[in-house]
């Protein structure tokens, strides 16, 4: 029997330039005696509990933008004005996790590669669940490593 808690969480993973972040390698120590730990076998294992159900984002496909389930229509006009036919596969999976049907609230951790379109896969399901409420105080924010980044966003 597994020693962790049952997952919370699924971590959205794409293949590219991504590194595999919720894995690393530790010995089961929990599993053994103090005297069987040094030979305790290495076994990769997430960093996380949360981490611990990788949804890869490859076995998705691209969506038109009309074909989204639950896309608030008004959004979906705004996008295509700005140009966006349709979503990549992050911005897909995610919306799936977020808004789609089956999903609940929980913590996301998206590694894809850059320029997969993460931008969008992350904005879209804060806007849509911003835009049937009132906002009276901070719902949402975006924390990013540099200024450069901050201002693409
Ligand atoms: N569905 C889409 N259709 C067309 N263009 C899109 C779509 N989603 C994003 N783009 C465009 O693709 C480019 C890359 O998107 P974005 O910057 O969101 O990728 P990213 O994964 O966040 O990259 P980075 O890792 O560098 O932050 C941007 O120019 C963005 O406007």
């Amino acid at each position: 029997a597994s020693p962790f808690p049952p997952p919370l969480a699924p971590l959205l993973l794409a293949g590219g330039d991504s590194s595999p972040i919720s894995l690393v390698r530790r010995p089961m120590v929990s599993m053994k005696t103090k005297g069987q730990e040094d030979e305790a076998p290495e076994e990769r294992v997430p960093h996380l509990p949360w981490m611990r159900h990788p949804v890869d984002i490859d076995s998705f496909s691209g969506c038109p933008v009309t074909s989204l389930p639950r896309l608030d229509p008004r959004l979906a006009e705004v996008l295509q004005r700005m140009g966006i036919e349709s979503f990549f596969p992050v911005q897909v999976s995610t919306w799936l996790e977020t808004i789609g049907p089956g999903a609940f609230q929980r913590d996301i951790c998206i590694n894809s590669p850059t320029g997969s379109g993460k931008t969008l896969a992350y904005a879209l399901p804060i806007v849509q669940m911003l835009s049937t409420r009132k906002v009276r105080c901070l719902r949402a924010l975006v924390v990013l490593p540099t200024r450069d980044l901050a201002l693409q966003v």
